[in-house]
């Protein structure tokens, strides 16, 4: 602030010395070219930079994984740096939508500064913006739907980085065009990953994978949202487990619609809302004894086996088992779901719940849930209701994803890392693959009840 004394604005020269401090690439890059030009000769130099981008060619073309994780992103980045959102573009834009302060002796526009651009996937980039004195993520949040069309972009989504600098998290495109296939069902229980299963894609072109062991999952949705796929992708990453008794299903199906297919394969199966009662309350008995048997032993939590197994509860639409229902079943079953989510982590006691409307019957058990994914809802409530505080602020636009088939399995979902939410899809299980996993499954079935009086005993 102390610079507001002056009625003189810093010198072009200041200013130009300042820019190639922040940028030495840009001009060392240049300044290697001549050097080499006028040292080796202009042949010679025009040689090695042949050769270099001939390089990069083979390496495009013989190794896109290695290409794609470790050039790619460097490459994009700087050219989205000096291309896309270059000097007056990126002025003019953040002109157009009031964002900069103005000196007030000299009257000198100050617009934020980009110190730096990252562009992870083809179709997202994080811009640094560097915020001026009186500036605050407010006014980008406020002007974000004015940005976003000054950028010609379809989202953006922000985020605080530290103090002063804010990040943009711009989606360019729809990353998502085509369905994605269903993930192959491992054939051997070890080859399991119980911390990651790969449900479906995120933006960044990467697998979506979630964990299952001492997680509770939540996924909200409208009627068509493509909720389904999720439990169908884990179930199929579980296959082997499920086969050899490791992992037992207990499955609550009020609709009757898609999770009939998989009653062959459940440890425990209901669909009316008083047999989904009795069955939560079996889960729960479960859990305690497995508790019991787990504090007997000294141990703090299990290991997956036939002995001592993965439990997971999926309950499909729960607003009917715990809103639209008779009441006091509702509130019973809203007391076990707490005792599930607070205490079913260490005796591998794991829930999968969908809920269509994430209304206040539903919401007060949300928090239970330690994943949270948003698909396409159908007011701008919800998106915050699922995800948390602010998380429609920061770009999960779920509500604005629309109601076309082929937008079913698209939602958001939180980084726990950097709290910035991420847009994922689901990967898309047919009836012929939920058959192909009951089949599998049934062939070397192993899963019987006897496994519930082991842990019990
Ligand atoms: N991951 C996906 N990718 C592409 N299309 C999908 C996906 N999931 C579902 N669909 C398509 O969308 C339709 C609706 O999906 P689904 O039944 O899973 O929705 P839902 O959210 O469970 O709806 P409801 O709550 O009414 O059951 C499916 O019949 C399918 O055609």
């Amino acid at each position: 602030m102390g610079r507001e004394f002056s009625k003189r604005a810093r010198g072009a020269e200041m200013k130009a010395a300042a820019w190639v401090g922040r940028h030495p690439g840009s001009v060392l890059a240049p300044s290697v070219v001549t050097a080499s030009g006028l040292e080796l000769g202009w042949a010679t130099t025009g040689g090695i930079v042949g050769g270099t981008v001939a390089g990069l060619g083979a390496w495009y073309r013989a190794h896109p994984d290695t290409f794609d994780r470790l050039a790619a992103p460097r490459l994009r980045s700087w050219r989205r740096r000096w291309w896309t959102y270059v000097g007056l573009r990126w002025r003019n834009a953040l002109i157009a939508c009031d964002l900069f302060t103005t000196h007030r002796k000299t009257g000198e526009l100050r617009v934020p500064r980009l110190v730096r651009v990252r562009s992870y996937s083809p179709s997202v980039d994080t811009l640094y913006v560097k915020l001026h004195p009186g500036q605050h993520l407010r006014q980008f949040e406020a002007k974000l739907p004015e940005l976003t069309e000054a950028l010609k972009v379809e989202r953006i989504a922000l985020e605080r980085v530290k103090p002063r600098v804010i990040a943009l998290v711009v989606e360019r495109a729809e990353p998502f065009t085509e369905v994605i296939e269903a993930p192959e069902m491992p054939q051997d229980a070890d080859a399991v990953e119980l911390g990651r299963l790969s449900v479906g894609e995120n933006e960044y072109g990467g697998d979506w994978r979630i964990p299952v062991l001492g997680q509770h999952l939540f996924a909200a949705g409208a009627t068509g949202a493509g909720k389904n796929s999720i439990p169908a992708a884990v179930l199929r990453g579980l296959a082997p487990m499920i086969r050899d008794g490791s992992v037992r299903l207990w499955l609550c199906d009020p609709k009757q619609m898609e999770f009939a297919k998989l009653a062959p394969i459940a440890y425990r199966y209901a669909a009316e809302e008083q047999a989904c009662a009795d069955l939560i309350d079996e889960y729960v008995d479960d859990m305690q004894a497995t508790q019991q048997a787990l504090s007997g032993q000294g141990k703090r939590a299990i290991t997956p086996s036939p002995v001592t197994p993965l439990n997971l509860l999926v309950l499909d639409e729960m607003g009917a088992l715990l809103a639209y229902g008779d009441p006091s079943v509702g509130r019973g079953l809203r007391r076990q779901l707490a005792l599930i989510g607070s205490q079913g982590r260490a005796s591998g006691h794991s829930m999968l719940g969908l809920v269509q409307e994430p209304t206040k019957d539903t919401v007060p058990v949300r928090d239970l849930f330690t994943n949270r994914i948003c698909l396409r809802v159908t007011s701008a409530a919800h998106v915050d209701m699922v995800l948390g505080e602010n998380a429609r602020l920061r770009g999960a636009l779920a509500d604005e994803i629309p109601n076309d088939p082929a937008t079913a399995g698209i939602g958001y979902v939180i980084r726990q890392r950097s709290r910035v939410p991420m847009r994922v899809r689901a990967a898309y299980v047919t009836d012929t693959e939920l058959d192909e996993l009951v089949t599998f499954v049934r062939e070397g079935w192993k899963g019987t009840p006897a496994n519930l009086q082991v842990v019990a005993g």
